[in-house]
């Protein structure tokens, strides 16, 4: 059990945080506040989206997780140890991030280069780290890369090599700064999958931050909605998706799902009780 000396009173405090962000505020040198009194958890496995129009404070978030950004006041603790200037170096393992834009990421010569960094970094040998850059490569999908160059991969593949760079690491937790930005249908597809499974199958609670509403009913079991850098509303897709007011309210446009059922009960004056996420459920809500 992690016991916190915490002031953080929110409501889904649990004893299987992995990460707790404890009225955590930061302050950017230019003065500019990025988030504000923000109290937010993450447990053991589980796919947790953090939502929010432009500038509500995702990416500033995501980057507390491991350490990058450190609160101006407040506390970040993983694995119910506080990140500090001095502990982050051992905690960041824990926390794997992977960038908006995959290039903020990929540097080495070589894809498998890349990939093994990390564990090489985390004091693998050198054979563990290659054993370890391997495995990931294969369960994102990204096999015979390993000699390419990062720069002259296509975009859904560098996302793919980022990923497989995270996840050689084995962490607790994977944070993805908008993962399916400006992929086709394919990629998008597969990286929903890869997220899935990282939780399924490897045991890896996700974090996402996203303004793809469509994707997070698809995928989420939690949801936490952004606005001016502090969560306005948490809980499962289904509870909050219908909240139009809220969810309009953060500058967000609800999944199509959603929008169509109430249009349905609108036209055929219905109540619209039964809330359906997926197109499956929406069918059997309008028999
Ligand atoms: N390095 C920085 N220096 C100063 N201000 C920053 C910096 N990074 C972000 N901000 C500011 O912090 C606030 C939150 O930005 P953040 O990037 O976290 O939002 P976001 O929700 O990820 O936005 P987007 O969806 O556009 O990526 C914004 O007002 C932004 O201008």
């Amino acid at each position: 059990m992690l016991e916190y000396d915490s002031h953080c009173a929110c409501p889904v405090k649990r004893n299987d945080d992995i990460i707790h962000v404890d009225c955590a505020s930061h302050i950017y040198p230019d003065g500019v506040q990025g988030i504000h009194n923000m109290c937010f958890h993450v447990h053991e496995r589980e796919i947790v989206a953090v939502c929010g129009g432009n500038g509500s404070g995702k990416s500033t978030l995501l980057e507390h997780l491991n350490g990058l950004l450190l609160p101006s006041s407040g506390r970040v603790y993983v694995m119910g140890e506080e990140l500090t200037g001095a502990t982050k170096n051992e905690i960041w393992r824990y926390v794997g991030l992977v960038f908006q834009r995959p290039e903020d990421q990929l540097f080495a010569p070589t894809v498998l280069d890349d990939v093994m960094f990390g564990p090489l970094n985390m004091g693998m040998s050198m054979p563990e780290a290659r054993k370890a850059a391997v495995e990931a490569l294969e369960s994102v999908g990204a096999t015979g890369m390993d000699d390419r160059l990062p720069a002259y991969l296509s975009g859904g593949q560098k996302r793919l090599v980022a990923i497989a760079g995270v996840l050689a690491m084995k962490p607790r937790v994977i944070a993805m700064d908008e993962p399916t930005s400006d992929l086709d249908t394919w990629h998008s597809e597969l990286i929903e999958r890869i997220i899935v499974r990282l939780r399924n199958e490897f045991g890896i609670s996700v974090v996402m931050a996203t303004h793809d509403l469509d994707m997070v009913a698809r995928l989420a079991d939690r949801v936490c909605i952004l606005k001016r850098g502090a969560i306005v509303g948490e809980g499962t897709p289904r509870d909050i998706f219908y909240n139009r007011a809220l969810v309009e309210g953060s500058g967000l446009a609800v999944p199509k799902v959603v929008e169509i059922y109430h249009d349905y009960c609108y036209h055929f004056n219905k109540e619209p009780d039964m809330r359906p996420l997926n197109v499956h459920e929406l069918i059997e809500a309008m028999r």
